[in-house]
C-alpha cells in the first residue's frame, strides 16, 4: 500500500465488519436494490431495506447505520427519508446519502442539500458529477451517469466537506475522500466498474456497513472503497473478455464474500494528497 500517514490496517476494518455483523438500514432505489442487498451480505454485514413511512422511525434504532439513495426517489420514500434522518440523527446513527440522479434533477439537489443541513450526516458519496453539482459547479452527466473528468474535484470535495462538515466522498477513475483537510485518493478498481449499473450504490452501502463498526469514519471508508476497487479488479481478471459484463457481476459478489484482510492490505491503493 502507498503512502497514508496513519499506520492503520485497512484489513482490520473487514474483519471488524466479519466479527460484528452490523445492520445496516437502506432506503435506496428499486434498480439496484438487490445488488445492494447480496454485496452487504457478502462482506460480512446484515442489509434490511425498510422503507415505509410508517416503519422507518421504529427500524432506525437497531440499526449501525443508515444508507439513504435517491435513485428511485417519490413522494413516499421523500418522507420515509425524512423520518429515517431524523431519527438517526438524533441517536447518533451515521448516515450515508448518496444524491444518484441529482445532476439532471433539481429537485433531488434541493433535497440532499436540506438533508446535509439539518441532519447529521457522515458521508456524502456521489460520482464527480453528483458532486461537483451539489457544490453549485458546472459539470457534465447523463442520467444517473457522470461525463466529469473530474478535473478540480479536490477543491470541491474540500469546499463540500467544510460547508456542510462531513466527509466527501467523490467517485471515478480515482475515488478522492475528504474529511475537513484530510483527502485521501484510492486508485483501486477498474472502467468495467462504470459499465454495470449499481457500482455506486454498492460502494455506498458498502462504506455504510464499515462506518457502521468504526470510530474511525476516514479509515473505514477508505477501506469499503479498497474493498469494492478490489473485488472489481478480481473480478475483471477472472473473466475472458470485457463483453462478459453478467459474468463480470456475479463475480464481484464472489470476491467480495471471499475477500481477505490480507488481500485488502496487499492490494489496496491509497494515497494521502
Ligand atoms: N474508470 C474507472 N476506473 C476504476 N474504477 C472505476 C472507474 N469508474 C468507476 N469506477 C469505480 O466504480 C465505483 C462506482 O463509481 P462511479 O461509476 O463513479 O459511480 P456511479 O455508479 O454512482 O456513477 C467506484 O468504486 C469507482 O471507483
Ligand atoms: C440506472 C438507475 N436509475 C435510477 S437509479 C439507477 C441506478 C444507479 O446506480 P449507480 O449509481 O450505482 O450507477
Ligand atoms: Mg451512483
Amino acid at each position: 500500500m502507498s503512502s497514508f500517514k496513519s499506520n492503520f490496517k485497512l484489513g482490520d476494518y473487514l474483519t471488524l465488519v466479519r466479527q460484528e455483523n452490523p445492520l445496516v438500514h437502506a432506503i435506496t432505489n428499486h434498480v439496484t436494490i438487490n445488488d445492494c442487498a447480496n454485496i452487504t451480505l457478502a462482506a460480512g454485514a446484515s442489509p434490511a431495506m425498510c422503507e415505509s413511512k410508517e416503519e422507518v422511525s421504529d427500524f432506525v434504532p437497531f440499526a449501525k447505520a443508515l444508507y439513504i439513495n435517491i435513485g428511485t426517489i417519490n413522494k413516499e420514500h421523500k418522507k420515509s427519508i425524512y423520518l429515517a434522518a431524523e431519527k438517526a440523527s438524533r441517536l447518533e446513527i451515521p448516515i450515508v446519502v448518496d444524491p444518484v440522479g441529482a445532476v439532471a434533477i433539481k429537485s433531488r439537489q434541493d433535497l440532499v442539500k436540506d438533508l446535509l443541513t439539518n441532519y447529521s450526516v457522515s458521508c456524502i458519496k456521489g460520482n464527480n458529477a453528483e458532486i461537483k453539482c451539489l457544490a453549485g459547479r458546472r459539470t457534465h452527466g447523463k442520467g444517473m451517469d457522470s461525463l466529469d473528468t473530474g478535473k478540480d474535484i479536490q477543491m470541491v470535495n474540500s469546499e463540500l466537506s467544510e460547508k456542510y462538515n462531513t466527509m466527501v466522498l467523490s467517485t471515478g477513475k480515482t475515488d478522492l475522500i475528504t474529511k475537513g483537510s484530510t483527502t485521501v485518493k484510492v486508485s483501486n478498481g477498474t472502467p468495467l466498474l462504470g459499465r454495470i449499473t449499481g457500482s455506486g450504490c454498492m460502494l455506498g452501502i458498502l462504506i455504510s456497513a464499515f462506518i457502521g463498526v468504526s470510530d474511525n469514519d476516514l479509515e473505514a471508508v477508505i477501506a469499503g472503497i479498497v474493498s469494492m476497487g478490489i473485488v472489481g479488479e478480481l473480478a475483471e481478471e477472472s473473466i475472458s473478455s470485457t463483453t462478459d459484463l453478467g459474468s463480470f457481476r456475479v463475480k464481484i459478489f464472489d470476491y467480495m464474500a471471499a475477500l481477505t484482510s490480507e488481500k485488502l492490505q496487499e492490494r489496496g491503493n491509497v494515497s494521502v494528497l
